[in-house]
C-alpha cells in the first residue's frame, strides 16, 4: 500500500493558530465561506509533502501574524510503516524534518509527493513560457532530487551572469562564466527533454480520455537556441555532449547580443514549450474549454508519472478548482480522483459535487467546531 497522510496539524501556520484533522482518509472536502481559510491548508499539506507552495511565499508570510514560530506536521501510513513530516518556519527559515530529524528539504522530495492544481495553473496553456517552464521543473523536481538541484545551480549561474551583463562587466569576465552556464545549462536541458517526452506521452493520452477522443493533443519543447518552429523530435533522445556544443556555439554567436540587451538569451530560462492541440498552439487558437482540458491532463500527466516513476501515489490537493471546469472535465477529474489517489479538493459550493462523490468523501466544514 502507498504511504498516506492519516493526520496534519498546524500551530500559528498562516491564519490557524492551531488546526488538527486526524483519522484523513482518501477523499476529503474542504467546504466553507471564502478566505476563511481553506487553501491554507491545501498549502501547508503542500509544504509537507512538496517541501514548496504554489503561493512561492516569504517565510515570515507563512507565520501567523503576531507569532514568531509556525509548525506544520503530517502523520502518514502505508499501513506498516507511519512517518512524521515536520517543518517549523521561524525567522524567515524553514526547517524540514522527518521523524522528528532535521532533514534538508532535497532528502524529502518523493516521500510523499503531491501535485496541486489551482486556478493559477489555468495560466499553464496561454500564459507565459516561464510558467510552464517552472511548473516542467517542478514535476521533474519531485521525480529526481539532481532535476531540483541542477535547476537550483542553473538559477544561480544564471542570476550571476545577468548580474554582470547588467553592470556591463567586461566581456572577458562574461564568457568566464560560459563553461559553468553549459555544464548546468545542457544538463538541465537533457534532464527536461527526457521528463518531456514522458509527460508529453501521458499528457496526449489523458487529454484524448478528456475529450473522448473527439481531440489529439501534441506537446512540444525546444531548447532556446533551437529556431523558431523546430522542436525535439518525439521519441529522440538528446545527447549530452551534443546539447553542450550546441549551447556553447549559441552562447558564443550570441555573446554581442547579450551584451548589448544586458541579459542572457541563450539557455533553459529561454526553452520553449507548446500545447497543440488540433495541429495549432492552444494558448493562441484555443478555445478556453480546449485550454482548460490541456491544464488539467498536464496535471493528470503529473500524477501518472509520479506513480509510474516513483512508485508511490502522490497526494493530489484541488484548490478551488471545480468551479473553473464545466461538467465533462470535472467528471474527466472525478473519475480520476476515485482512482485511490488521496486527495484534498477545496470549494466554497458543494453543489459542484455529485451526490456519489460527497458520499464517498468526508466533509470538512471551516470553521470546524
Ligand atoms: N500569515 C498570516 N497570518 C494571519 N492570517 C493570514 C496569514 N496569511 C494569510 N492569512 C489569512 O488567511 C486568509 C486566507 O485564507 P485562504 O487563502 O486559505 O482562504 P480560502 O478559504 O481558500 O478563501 P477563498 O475561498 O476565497 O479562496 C485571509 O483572511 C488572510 O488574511
Amino acid at each position: 500500500m502507498d504511504l498516506r497522510i492519516t493526520d496534519i496539524s498546524f500551530r500559528d501556520f498562516r491564519s490557524y493558530e492551531s488546526f488538527h484533522l486526524g483519522g484523513i482518509g482518501p477523499l476529503t472536502v474542504l467546504v466553507g465561506p471564502n478566505a476563511i481559510g481553506k487553501t491554507n491548508v491545501v498549502e501547508g499539506i503542500q509544504l509537507l509533502t512538496a517541501q514548496s507552495s504554489f503561493r512561492h511565499p516569504t517565510g515570515v508570510q507563512l507565520v501567523r501574524e503576531g507569532a514568531s514560530l509556525a509548525q506544520l506536521s503530517a502523520e502518514a501510513s502505508d499501513g506498516n510503516r507511519q512517518l512524521t513530516l515536520g517543518l517549523a518556519i521561524e525567522a524567515g527559515k524553514r526547517r524540514f524534518t522527518l521523524n522528528g530529524k532535521p532533514k534538508r528539504a532535497v532528502d524529502l522530495k518523493g516521500i510523499i509527493p503531491s501535485v496541486a492544481f489551482t486556478p493559477d495553473d489555468l495560466e499553464l496553456a496561454k500564459g507565459s513560457m516561464t510558467g510552464r517552464r517552472n511548473a516542467l521543473d517542478g514535476v521533474g523536481s519531485q521525480l529526481s532530487k539532481n532535476h531540483y538541484l541542477i535547476r537550483r545551480d542553473w538559477d544561480k549561474v544564471l542570476r550571476n551572469k545577468n548580474a554582470l551583463l547588467k553592470d556591463e562587466a567586461s566581456p572577458l569576465l562574461i564568457e568566464s562564466l560560459n563553461d559553468m552556464m553549459v555544464t548546468c545549462g545542457a544538463q538541465l536541458v537533457c534532464y527536461r527533454a527526457a521528463l518531456f517526452e514522458k509527460l508529453g506521452r501521458a499528457m496526449a493520452s489523458h487529454y484524448h480520455d478528456i475529450t473522448g477522443g473527439r481531440e489529439q493533443l501534441a506537446a512540444r519543447y525546444a531548447p532556446s537556441w533551437y529556431e523558431e518552429g523546430r522542436w525535439i523530435e518525439p521519441g529522440v533522445q538528446l545527447e549530452r555532449d551534443k546539447v553542450r556544443e550546441e549551447m556553447a556555439a549559441a552562447l558564443k554567436s550570441q555573446a554581442a547580443a547579450e551584451r548589448a540587451r544586458r541579459r542572457s538569451l541563450v539557455g533553459p530560462h529561454a526553452d520553449r514549450i507548446e500545447f497543440y492541440v488540433e495541429g495549432r498552439p492552444v494558448g493562441i487558437y484555443g478555445s478556453q474549454g480546449q485550454q482548460r482540458s490541456v491544464v488539467l491532463a498536464f496535471k493528470l500527466a503529473e500524477v501518472t508519472l509520479i506513480c509510474d516513476l516513483l512508485g508511490q501515489k502522490p497526494v493530489l490537493l484541488l484548490d478551488d478548482v471545480m468551479s473553473e471546469l464545466d461538467a465533462q472535465r470535472r467528471a474527466s477529474l472525478v473519475k480520476f480522483v476515485s482512482g485511490d489517489i488521496q486527495t484534498f479538493i477545496t470549494t466554497a459550493n458543494l453543489a459542484y459535487f455529485d451526490d456519489d462523490v460527497l458520499a464517498a468523501a468526508r466533509v470538512v466544514r471551516l470553521p470546524m467546531e
